[in-house]
Order: C-alpha cells, then structure tokens, then sequence
C-alpha cells in the first residue's frame, strides 16, 4: 500500500503519512496512552510518521517495536484502512494507514511515547481517545475495510465525515456532513 490520494481531498493537498496499528490477543486490543507530541494524554494505537523512503508497512513494525516493545512481521499486518484528516486552516493533510495485527512476539514495554495497557476489544476508553475513533472503531470490530475523510475544527470537533468502501469508493459506508449554518 502505497501514500495516495483519495476523491474527497484536493488533488495537491500537502500529505503527511502515518502509520497506525491495532494490537489484537484474544478480545483484548493493546493501547497506549500517548505521553508526548500530538495526541497527547489519549489512548490510541501504535504508530508515527513515516520516514522518506520507507515503505508504509515497516515504519508500521517500526513504530510497533520502538512504542511498546512489541515484535510484529510485515506479512502479518492487515491494511485495514486509509484516514484522511484535513483540519480548518491547515494546509497540511494527514493520511493515516491502519493496521491491525493479531500475531505479536516479545514483551510489552513502556516507552518514552506510550504507557502500554490491554482493554476488552468491546470496551475501550472513548472518553479519553481521538473523537473519530468512535466512529470508525465498529468497522475495525466488523473487520470492515474503509476509507475515510475527516475534517476538524481544532482537535476535538469533527465538522463532517464520509467512510467508504476500501476497494469502490462508490458505497458509502458512514457519513456526517457539515452543518449548513443559514
Ligand atoms: N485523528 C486521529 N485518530 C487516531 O485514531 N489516530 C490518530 C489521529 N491523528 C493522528 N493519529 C495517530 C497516527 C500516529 O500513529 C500518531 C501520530 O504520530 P506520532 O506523533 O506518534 O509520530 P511518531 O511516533 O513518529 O512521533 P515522534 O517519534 O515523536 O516523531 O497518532
Ligand atoms: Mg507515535
Ligand atoms: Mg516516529
């Protein structure tokens, strides 16, 4: 899986790619509770930026290894969706590509990034996570591959959303769309 673009952003917005990745055993998903930098203070998966020239896959197994100690393969990590995140006067999009991954090796350990904890796959903490994970996480509990567009306004206000198929970006899945203020 490669950057690219999607139909609901402009054609030359400016991409920062991440990676993101969804920690499976059981019914228990792993998530970190961020320590620094964006998102701070919220349980989120694991992941980052990816660096120039790395393929998206292994900045995933990357970002797995370095944020909660944990070894995972390439081959094992299931591209579950692309987000797209366009905040109000920002100029710069991010295209964030998820992964879940059911087949971990090692340790789990704190990192200078995450305070790592398992949660009840059904039963993670909302309140204290990035607002569109609650819309999206029922279609990575469905197993529903997507394709998704966000846009805030700050970091807690989502204005509009559209989720579509991952492959026929003609279904649309989900969709909120922008108050109309008259
Ligand atoms: N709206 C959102 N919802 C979500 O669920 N995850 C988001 C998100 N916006 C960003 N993320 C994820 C993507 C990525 O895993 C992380 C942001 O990347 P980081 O700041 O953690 O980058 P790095 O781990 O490379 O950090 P540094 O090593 O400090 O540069 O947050
Ligand atoms: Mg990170
Ligand atoms: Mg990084």
């Amino acid at each position: 899986m490669t950057a690219g673009q999607c139909i609901d952003i402009p054609v030359n917005a400016k991409i920062k790619v991440f990676t993101l990745a969804l920690l499976n055993k059981d019914d228990e998903i792993l998530l970190g509770l961020k320590k620094r930098g964006l998102g701070e203070g919220l349980w989120n998966g694991f992941g980052g930026k990816v660096d120039p020239g790395e393929e998206i896959v292994d900045a995933a197994v990357r970002e797995v290894k370095e944020e909660c100690g944990l070894t995972v393969l390439p081959t094992d990590m299931e591209n579950l969706a692309v987000i797209h995140f366009e905040f109000v006067d920002d100029p710069v999009i991010l295209e964030v590509h998820v992964f879940k991954c059911s087949k971990l090796a090692g340790v789990v350990e704190e990192s200078d990034e995450m305070s790592p904890k398992w949660f009840p796959r059904d039963n993670v903490p909302h309140s204290q996570m990035w607002p569109d994970d609650e819309v999206w996480y029922p279609l990575y509990l469905s197993g529903t591959k997507f394709r998704a567009y966000f846009l805030f306004q700050g970091y807690k206000t989502i204005l509009s959303y559209i989720i579509r198929d991952f492959y026929d970006h003609t279904v649309i899945l989900k969709e909120k769309k922008k108050d109309v203020i008259i």
